[in-house]
């Protein structure tokens, strides 16, 4: 082990060290401890269900996404974030989008305020009944859009609200890395082609595929150590210090909105890390990491039991009925 790897050990909590430790010294043998380890993190996240709360308390999120031709992801996203545990799910899209996301599901409360003139105004009055917010799914391309959700990460940001940027929400990033580079309570969550055209924007070289390590923590350095997930076989997780890979399995099955079921269920575990974080559970850890595992190992283990029942023709609602019971599994047992 580098020298550089051990002084950064050195500033982690035991059981953190520990972890790494066992990663490091047993090899790719020790994967299956390594999960074992950090979901024992992520168990330590989760809020307890007791009669003692009123409704909000564990969690209220924000999908920004949603317009005339992508109606899915937002409601992916959202209906992920509620199904993992939160209490209340928004969605602010554009104003045709909305009736349709509402048609989808009564459990969603949906603002069609994306493309008014004063979008920005109507979103940031939500702000401080939102826990962490989703910039991305199925928010399309449109200039005006993406400078909405653009001033909406900013103000976001001075809030100190967790902000999981996916899909355009990338495509904005691209364009402009400064609206999210150097937040610690952000999280990007790029497929392949997301992260190359992110690199190539940052590097201005193209990217060494074959070293998919080394690339996660170089475009994370270049983002402000801002946590990463470069979605794929296996998922690299870093925040430009270290990578974790989550690959529980999953199947051969890729269908559209996997990701949208990923990044709205990171958005509620974010909130649950920081706020287990700020109340001391969880010491000497980057919340984002433990966020970030937690959403990619329940993502996977929802597209393995849906294989299992459904195969070829699994979908992505197939999956988000598997929340409950695989989040069980990995995570309440
Ligand atoms: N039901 C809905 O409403 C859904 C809506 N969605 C929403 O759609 C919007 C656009 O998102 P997007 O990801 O389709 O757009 P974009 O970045 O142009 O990528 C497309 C190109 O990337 C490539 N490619 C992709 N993955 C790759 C990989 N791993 N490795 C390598 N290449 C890869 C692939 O290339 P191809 O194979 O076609 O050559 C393809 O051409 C966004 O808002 C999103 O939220 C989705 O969430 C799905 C469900
Ligand atoms: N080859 C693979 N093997 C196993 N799991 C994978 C593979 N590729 C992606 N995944 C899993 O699927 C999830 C979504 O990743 P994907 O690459 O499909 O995202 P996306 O393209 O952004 O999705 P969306 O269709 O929602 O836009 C991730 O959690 C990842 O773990």
């Amino acid at each position: 082990m580098t020298r550089t790897v051990w002084t950064q050990l050195s500033a982690l909590s035991r059981t953190y060290r520990l972890v790494f430790e066992r990663y490091y010294n047993l090899g790719s043998t020790s994967q299956r401890g390594m999960d074992d380890d950090i979901a024992s993190l992520v168990r330590s996240i989760v809020p307890p269900l007791t009669s003692k709360k009123h409704k909000g308390q564990d969690g209220r999120i924000g999908i920004i996404g949603g317009c005339q031709d992508y109606t899915g992801a937002p409601y992916f996203a959202a209906i992920s974030a509620l199904k993992v545990g939160a209490d209340l799910s928004h969605v602010f899209c554009t104003k045709d989008a909305a009736t349709v996301i509402k048609s989808y599901s009564p459990e969603l409360i949906v603002h069609p305020v994306l493309d008014s003139p004063n979008a920005v105004e109507e979103i940031e009055k939500w702000l401080p009944r939102l826990h962490s917010l989703v910039v991305g799914p199925g928010l399309g391309r449109e200039e005006s859009l993406l400078k909405t959700a653009k001033e909406v990460i900013e103000k976001s940001k001075v809030r100190d609200i967790p902000v999981i940027v996916d899909a355009d929400g990338l495509w904005l990033v691209t364009q402009q890395p400064s609206v999210i580079q150097g937040y610690q309570k952000g999280i990007l969550t790029p497929n392949f082609m997301e992260f190359t055209r992110l690199y190539e924007a940052l590097h201005h070289e193209p990217m060494d595929s074959g070293d998919r390590q080394r690339s996660v923590m170089q475009l994370s350095a270049a983002m402000g150590n801002i946590t990463l997930v470069l979605k794929g076989e296996q998922d690299l997780i870093t925040d430009g210090s270290r990578v974790i890979s989550c690959s529980t399995e999953g199947s051969g099955r890729r269908c559209g909105g996997q990701g949208d079921l990923l990044s709205g269920s990171m958005g509620l575990l974010a909130h649950w890390a920081h706020a287990a974080s700020a109340a001391g559970k969880l010491k000497s850890v980057n919340p984002s990491l433990v966020a970030a595992f937690g959403a990619c190992s329940l993502t996977r283990q929802c597209n393995s039991q849906a294989f299992q029942r459904h195969g070829r023709s699994t979908t992505t609602s197939d999956m988000i009925h598997e929340i409950g019971s695989a989040f069980k599994k990995l995570f309440e047992s």
